[in-house]
């Protein structure tokens, strides 16, 4: 698998004529695919994990973990059993994590509990990608570690111990850095307490997510208040997870349903999912007439799907809440902003970190020949062939950067009936 865009590749998407109706069954989550592979590779024995993410970026932590002498068997297609003593041994290379930022933040933390010294790297992008903030809390208890300008390479000399005390963290930028936190502060030398310095966090759900997941490997973890949790020095305990189907993913469902009059059966109700984008499906649920502001901060990987569905809506719809969307895979504003206003010249803007879709619903039904650049980045190219369900002429350049985290992305879509024309 490559990370590299391949300009030549590109999807034109012939619009639906018909509702689409049938069943798609999403991926399992990165989000938690990822937290458990961690969590099992520090608990000594054997996990089973089923209905796991197989995408680039869980590849990507699989390849590290192994890497670091765990051991990584994977059965089925939806499936990793992991085996491992407990500890990370110091790899004889770099940690190449391309552009995953779970992979990348989970495991700087975890990197502490190495003995030795161990590089994390990624792609170009990442490398764009802050990670100062969970750098600086690392140091603050002790643990030798250095970045590059606020941003990967990170280079940590663990001594094999996480330590103990209280850790601050500003978790603004990144709820990454909390979870990466509070996952490493179980195998600590004795009680440590994260708390946030900052009011505002990152989508929070992310955390409970991380919470939730600790607990089930036998963590025992306390919320002393909204902003402070208590983790006591457990260690994990080896088990078997069973992994829920990736909510952002969904959201591409959800929004093609609502365009085009479909029913599409995910085989999992909105509200059986524990991730904070499951949400998005009572925004997308009012469309064409979404509300005139959304706030994003606490879906955010789902804003560049209600984005590209705001375009069809009855009126316009402001952003709100959607900086952090600027230190993603790439500058999602910018990106949603620059490609929407590529299909139409006016169909949208940037104010600040605001995003605003002006909104037409003519524009179902139009021919408007264009090439969507998008950037590496997964969330861009999948939202933008939702437009290509309306609109005829869509192009969705470098279409392969789904495999980040939905491989079959392009096959639920022609599984549903929408004919796609690939240029090789
Ligand atoms: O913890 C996680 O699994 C994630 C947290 C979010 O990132 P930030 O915490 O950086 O906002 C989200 O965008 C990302 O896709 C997954
Ligand atoms: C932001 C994302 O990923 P990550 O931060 O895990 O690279 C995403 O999947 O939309």
């Amino acid at each position: 698998m490559t990370t590299v865009m391949d300009r030549a590749k590109a999807i034109t998407i012939t619009p639906t004529r018909a509702p689409l109706i049938g069943r798609v069954t999403p991926p399992g989550s990165k989000s938690i695919t990822n937290r458990v592979l961690l969590l099992a590779a520090l608990a000594k024995g054997t996990s089973r994990i089923t209905g796991a993410l197989k995408s680039l970026d869980t590849k990507l932590m699989a390849a590290a973990l192994r890497d670091m002498g765990v051991g990584i068997e994977e059965p089925d297609e939806t499936s990793f059993t992991v085996t491992s003593t407990g500890t990370l041994k110091a790899p004889g290379k770099p940690l190449y994590l391309g552009n995953a930022g779970t992979a990348m933040r989970f495991l700087t933390a975890a990197l502490a509990l190495v003995e030795g010294e161990v590089i994390a790297d990624g792609d170009e992008h990442m490398r764009k990608r802050p990670i100062g903030p969970l750098v600086t809390a690392l140091r603050s208890v002790g643990i030798a570690i250095s970045d590059t300008n606020g941003c990967p390479p990170v280079t940590v000399r663990g001594t094999g111990r996480f330590g103990a005390g209280r850790i601050e963290i500003d978790g603004g930028l990144s709820s990454q850095y909390v979870s990466a936190l509070l996952m490493a502060a179980a195998c600590g030398t004795g009680p440590v307490e994260v708390a946030l310095t900052g009011t505002e966090i990152g989508a929070r759900g992310y955390v409970d997510l991380t919470v939730a997941a600790m607990k089930a490997f036998g963590a025992r973890v306390e919320k002393l208040d909204e902003a402070t949790w208590r983790i006591e020095p457990t260690g994990y305990v080896a088990t078997d997870f069973y992994v829920e189907p990736d909510a952002s993913a969904a959201t591409y469902l959800w929004a093609a349903e609502v365009l085009t009059g479909g029913r599409i059966d995910l085989g999992v109700a909105p509200e059986d999912f524990t991730q904070p984008d499951a949400k998005a499906q009572a925004v997308i649920a009012q469309f064409p007439h979404l509300p005139a502001v959304i706030d994003g901060s606490q879906m955010q990987d789902a804003i560049p799907t209600i984005a590209v569905l705001a375009a069809f809506n009855e009126t316009p719809v402001r952003f709100v809440g959607i900086a952090n969307l600027r230190v993603k895979e790439c500058d999602r504003v910018r990106a949603l902003s620059t490609e929407l206003a590529r299909i139409r010249p006016g169909l949208a803007h940037e104010e600040g970190d605001d995003l605003i879709v002006s909104s037409d619903p003519a524009l179902a039904g139009q021919t408007l020949p264009t090439e969507i650049e998008t950037y590496s980045d997964h969330r861009i190219a999948m939202s933008f062939a939702l437009a290509g369900l309306k609109i005829a002429g869509i192009t969705i350049l470098d279409p392969d950067c789904v495999g980040k985290t939905y491989p079959g992305y392009w096959k639920a879509l022609a599984g549903l009936g929408v004919e796609l024309e690939e240029r090789t």
